[in-house]
């Protein structure tokens, strides 16, 4: 579903990315590790198109962003660190805008709120101000207009950053959710733990490389750990 085949990026002399190569198929969680300017954004921008790779092709279904985006973006749903949501219209009058925004044709009342309660928000929390919601409940939009989108694909830039435990927990438990209904989930993050906890496999990234790629069921949290450390040392 997801394809990075040989993707590089360079921003003038500096080198973002480095012929990365991996996919994400229906149903799998490739999570992405690595230190601060690794790389990882910069390969989850190349797929939305955000930028253009300077060689190689990130493939979305077998479209490239840069010749049908709108096939792209159909697929597709993102979730950055912070999600951006209107805060004087409520998390059901978001959903109802994003998913228009989204073509989805004439969202029902009772599909959309099917999907914010199959996201985990609360039936009294629908028609509240989304400027009232905790960062939690915000990212949880995200999940729903994915669920109304039947979003093939999902894209997570650090999306539990700065949640506490629980709302981590609940948003990790959603894309395994997501994951079962067979959407290819590609995510960026400094969570080694939730990481090895939900992966199918994991991206471990340094200086624009993928170092290693690591089936997540077949290594121990602590072997993570040591192949991650050791991995980062030798970038300095
Ligand atoms: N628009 C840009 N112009 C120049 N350099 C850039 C640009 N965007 C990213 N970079 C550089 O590319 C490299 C990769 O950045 P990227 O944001 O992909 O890293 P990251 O792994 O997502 O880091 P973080 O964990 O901090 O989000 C970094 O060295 C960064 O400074």
């Amino acid at each position: 579903m997801l394809s990075a085949k040989a993707l590089s990026k360079n921003h003038g002399t500096h080198c973002a990315l480095n012929n990365v190569t991996f996919t994400v198929g229906q149903g799998e969680i490739y999570c992405l590790l690595g230190a601060n300017g690794a790389g990882k954004s910069t390969t989850i921008k190349l797929f939305l198109g955000f930028m253009k790779p300077t060689s190689g092709i990130a493939e979305v279904d077998g479209f490239n962003p840069e010749v049908d985006p709108q096939a792209v973006r159909s697929r597709l749903l993102y979730i950055p660190e912070t999600i951006a949501l209107y805060d004087e219209l409520t998390g059901y009058e978001n959903l109802d805008y994003f998913a228009r925004l989204a073509n989805v044709e004439d969202p029902s009342r009772a599909r959309l709120r099917e999907s914010l309660s199959a996201a985990g928000l609360p039936a009294d929390s629908f028609d509240r101000r989304v400027g009232h919601y905790s960062k939690g409940m915000r990212q949880k939009v995200g999940i729903a207009l994915a669920i109304t989108k039947n979003a093939r694909a999902l894209l997570l830039d650090e999306p539990t950053s700065g949640l506490d435990p629980k709302a981590s927990t609940e948003f990790h438990e959603l894309l395994l959710r997501q994951r079962d209904r067979g959407t290819a989930i590609l995510m960026a993050t400094h969570d080694l733990f939730r990481a090895r906890q939900v992966a199918t496999t994991i991206g471990l990234m340094r200086t624009g490389e993928l170092r290693h790629s690591v089936d997540a069921s077949k290594i121990t949290t602590s072997d993570l750990q040591d192949l991650y450390l050791e991995a980062m040392a030798d970038a300095v």
